[in-house]
């Protein structure tokens, strides 16, 4: 039974403001292969993660056997079980202590007994040609391309109808990648695949049917023949030809007469071999180029959050400067004793907050929830009073100040500004320029030879390292709830996520921070080089009117601390 997407649109965040996918209807048949194909950022993915249930803020529903996945807000789970999902790199979705757990998790939601899960797992680590001495092995300690085969083979052994797979070709050799084709070819026998794709040579000729996106819709569902008689809808889409697209058409401009149903690069050599043995005279050249598109409706662009917005002056301004308006701001937040001067300086945070990109705003909206949560906790255990005197009845021990906790406020509030402004700099600058831009800053401290450098360093590396953290526990997050087939409503991250993802996510941040620390080594950080610092400079127009504006709320700021 097929999967039929109906009115999907999947919306970029809780308001509405942007679409990422835009009313999409297609249907996928079972025992077929689909390839979903696009331009980067067309919405292939979000489209897969839609047909697993792991999208949130949509409008439409997608009906497994004309069951409908979402019911008023809520996900059939029984319905979850029917599809897998594997994310890029699937190896990246390892988490477990052993490979044999990695099958238990992945098979835990189908709570089958235990010959069952037995019997799945040895067939599917066979179908991976992976030893069954694997199974206590770590799938840390394995290599790359023993990774990919592990992860491969947990997300078959549910032996779910449908199998989602997301760029299953990226980072393959050309053996595991034919290893992988003929699975698949044996899978859609059985089961439903919908593939989202760059490898058009590598899936076309084994697929059944494509899904072309643009701009977050499908613009065309054809079949592969079609697509190789309409190259132009690879142009106009700009996803480009195939290699072997690539070849007939220069073989046809040659005047050699390929016909345009050759789907593989050995397709067009064996028509070539045929129509060169037997070519008695001058080619009938077939031109694809101006056919007219089967079913091809061009995209309307995205609505405009989806799309990347222009950024603002903020994201190229110099480093130094914002640093420099950044203590400036700060020393007037910190003079402040009264609400009416924090107001002013929520005015310039909030002025800085509408600078920044719409994705940026949701980061730092993330990372600002947990600092809210802490101040709420901080008011209210501050303004808790016990008293222990002898005598009074117990129901007057307890009571509450007013006065206190708003002081606790006042106070947390000075600091949660300074945050907010400061990581507003931070996503709106590179690490290199924020170190820069530090350097400069603390070159005062030069003359005492503090080491200026590596404070600069250490404080971009942390301020870098917060939205690094976040995006990585979500993705994590993501990962273990696909494979776990959770249905925690509300955010990526549910409670019972958490535990099983965290050692994961410490490798990965490990990983990366060892990375980085390499490419900085390589630049000469660290070792002492002399590095060139250049000067504070105010150029363009924007940044110039950002010194005047900082400048003037600084000394309002100023002028309301001595009025008060
Ligand atoms: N949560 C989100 N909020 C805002 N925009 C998003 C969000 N998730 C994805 N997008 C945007 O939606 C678009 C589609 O993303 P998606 O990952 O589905 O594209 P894709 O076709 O799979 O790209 P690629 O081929 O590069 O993997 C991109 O422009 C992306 O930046």
């Amino acid at each position: 039974m097929p999967i039929k997407v109906s009115g999907l649109t999947v919306f970029t965040d809780h308001g509405r403001t942007g679409t990422i996918l835009n009313n999409i209807h297609c249907t996928v048949q079972d025992r077929t292969m689909t390839l979903v194909i696009g331009k980067a950022g067309s919405g292939k993915s979000t489209l897969l993660r839609s047909l697993a249930g792991l999208t949130e803020n949509i409008e439409g529903n997608v009906f497994y056997d004309d069951l409908p996945l979402w019911k008023q807000g809520r996900i059939d789970r029984q319905l979850l079980l029917r599809s897998v999902l594997a994310f890029q790199f699937p190896e990246h979705q390892l988490f477990a202590r052993t490979v044999q757990g990695e099958f238990d998790y992945s098979l835990r939601a189908y709570r089958l007994p235990k010959p069952e899960k037995l019997r799945r797992t040895a067939a599917a680590m066979e179908g991976q040609r992976l030893p069954a001495s694997y199974l206590s092995l770590s799938p840390f300690i394995l290599s790359g391309g023993q990774k990919r085969r592990v992860a491969l083979a947990t997300i078959m052994a549910p032996e779910t109808p449908w199998l989602l797979l997301d760029e299953p070709s990226a980072g393959l050799d050309g053996s595991s990648l034919a290893r992988l084709k003929e699975e698949l070819a044996q899978w859609k026998r059985r089961r439903g695949i919908v593939l989202a794709t760059h490898d058009l040579d590598a899936f076309l000729p084994i697929a059944d049917r494509v899904l072309l996106m643009e701009h977050g819709q499908v613009v065309a569902d054809l079949t592969p023949k079609e697509l190789y008689t309409n190259p132009q809808l690879l142009v106009q889409t700009g996803i480009g030809l195939t290699d072997a697209m690539k070849v007939a058409e220069s073989l046809r401009e040659a005047g050699l007469p390929i016909p345009s149903g050759a789907l593989t690069p050995q397709q067009v050599a064996g028509t070539l071999a045929r129509e060169i043995c037997g070519m008695p005279q001058q080619p009938q050249v077939r031109s694809t180029q101006n056919t007219p598109p089967t079913g091809y409706q061009p995209a309307q662009p995205r609505s405009q959050a989806a799309d990347r917005p222009v950024k603002s002056f903020i994201y190229s301004m110099d480093a130094k400067l914002k640093w420099m308006i950044y203590m400036l701001i700060s020393v007037g937040i910190i003079l402040q004793q009264q609400w009416k001067g924090l107001w002013v300086a929520l005015l310039f945070a909030a002025l800085c907050l509408s600078l920044l990109l719409p994705e940026d705003r949701r980061k730092l909206k993330r990372m600002s929830k947990p600092l809210l949560w802490f101040m709420a906790i901080a008011v209210l255990t501050s303004g808790i009073q016990i008293s222990f005197g002898q005598g009074i009845p117990w129901t007057d021990r307890l009571g509450f100040s007013v006065e206190s906790a708003r002081e606790t406020l006042r106070r947390l509030f000075t600091f949660f500004e300074i945050t907010l402004i400061g990581l507003v700099f931070t996503l709106s600058t590179s690490t290199s320029h924020m170190k820069q831009g530090l350097e400069i800053a603390l070159r005062p401290l030069k003359r005492i030879k503090a080491p200026t450098e590596m404070l600069a360093l250490a404080a971009s590396l942390v301020l870098r390292f917060i939205p690094l953290i976040i995006e990585e526990t979500e993705r994590f997050a993501m990962i273990a709830k696909a494979r776990g087939k959770r249905t925690s409503r509300r955010g990526p991250i549910g409670m019972r996520e958490i535990p099983v993802f965290v050692i994961p996510l410490l490798i990965s941040l490990f990983q990366a921070v060892e990375e980085l620390i390499l490419a900085m080594e390589m630049k000469g950080y660290m070792t002492g080089s002399p590095q060139h610092v250049p000067a504070v400079k105010a150029e363009g127009r924007w940044d110039k009117m950002a010194v005047l504006i900082s400048t003037i709320f600084f000394f309002i700021l100023i002028g309301i601390r001595l009025s008060g």
